[in-house]
């Protein structure tokens, strides 16, 4: 059976709804940054650009750094936002927009999030990259697919012990990067560890401004929880969903964090840029040699 027109949506120019992208726009390897105005930060860098487009926060552009092709995308803030463009991107290339229906062969993309952070560390100081070895999913969005044969229920158990994790919030879910990037990103100078993935910046971050919080002490919860050999280090917006739809779409991905803020110390980085920029260049090389 097709997919009807009310599920998968097109444009009059066959264009996916909201990315507004038809299939030979985009390339196998894909940069996703949050702030549309990062794409250019790494666009300048090509050598060339072939296609750009702009629809809400969903700017696209596609051209080669070196010889490799390459699209970034801005996603926007939070999870709600990948799971749109995870998913039209996946039709563009696993769903034939003609017959609408799933090809019989699927391409797996390699998709590269490069995006700010704030560590929950002491020793993993502003200005640092930590590469996300597991995203856990606080914000809920995962929680509408089938995720039971990619989650890890060990972590998820232990988190909700240590926490004490309200029945009221969404059920955690821990999902791991792709073994494949993990292994291309992470070098002796790159920090790793569980990047937790909220549904906002302030109170699902812990951060009091004039309102309450359900539990003040999270972040310090967060901050000394483990398993096996594994600590939480980080929290962001978008890992969980990326590394969860990835998983279960055929994707490989993996988060690359600039911290930009240190929690535990109360400090923020005097050149967000600076480290934004190189983890930009960082990233694009290790795409041209590696993969
Ligand atoms: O720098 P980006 O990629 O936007 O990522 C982080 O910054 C935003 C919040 O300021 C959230 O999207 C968070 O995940
Ligand atoms: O603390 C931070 C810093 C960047 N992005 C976030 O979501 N949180």
């Amino acid at each position: 059976m097709p997919i009807k027109e009310s599920e998968l949506i097109l444009n009059p120019d066959g264009s996916v709804y909201h990315l507004n992208l038809r299939p030979d726009n985009v390339a196998k390897t894909i940069i996703f940054v949050g702030d549309p105005d990062r794409v250019e930060k790494v666009t300048c860098h090509f050598d060339s650009i072939e296609f750009s487009t702009q629809k809400r926060e969903f700017k696209t552009q596609t051209g080669y750094y070196k010889t490799k092709r390459i699209t970034v995308i801005s996603t926007g803030i939070g999870s709600d936002n990948i799971d749109i463009v995870l998913n039209e991107l996946d039709a563009l290339f696993n769903i034939d927009l003609q017959t609408r229906k799933p090809k019989k062969e699927l391409t797996s993309l390699n998709i590269i999030r490069v995006g700010t952070s704030g560590s929950l560390q002491k020793e993993i100081p502003v200005n640092s990259v930590l590469v996300s070895e597991y995203g856990l999913d606080i914000n809920g969005t995962l929680q509408f697919y089938v995720t039971d044969k990619i989650s890890h229920s060990n972590i998820e158990n232990a988190f909700i012990n240590q926490t004490n994790w309200s029945k009221n919030k969404s059920n955690p879910l821990a999902i791991k990067s792709s073994e494949k990037l993990f292994k291309i990103f992470s070098n002796k100078n790159t920090y790793k560890g569980i990047t937790v993935t909220a549904n906002g910046f302030y109170g699902p971050q812990g951060r009091m401004l004039r309102l309450p919080i359900q539990d003040p002490e999270i972040n310090s919860k967060l901050e000394h929880f483990y398993f096996e050999n594994l600590k939480i280090t980080n929290l962001e917006m978008e890992t969980s969903g990326i590394y969860g739809l990835s998983a279960l779409l055929g994707h490989h991905a993996i988060s690359l964090n600039a911290i930009i803020a240190n929690r535990p110390s109360g400090t923020f980085s005097e050149n967000p840029s600076k480290v934004i920029e190189d983890l930009i260049l960082y990233a694009l090389n290790k795409i041209v040699e590696q993969i």
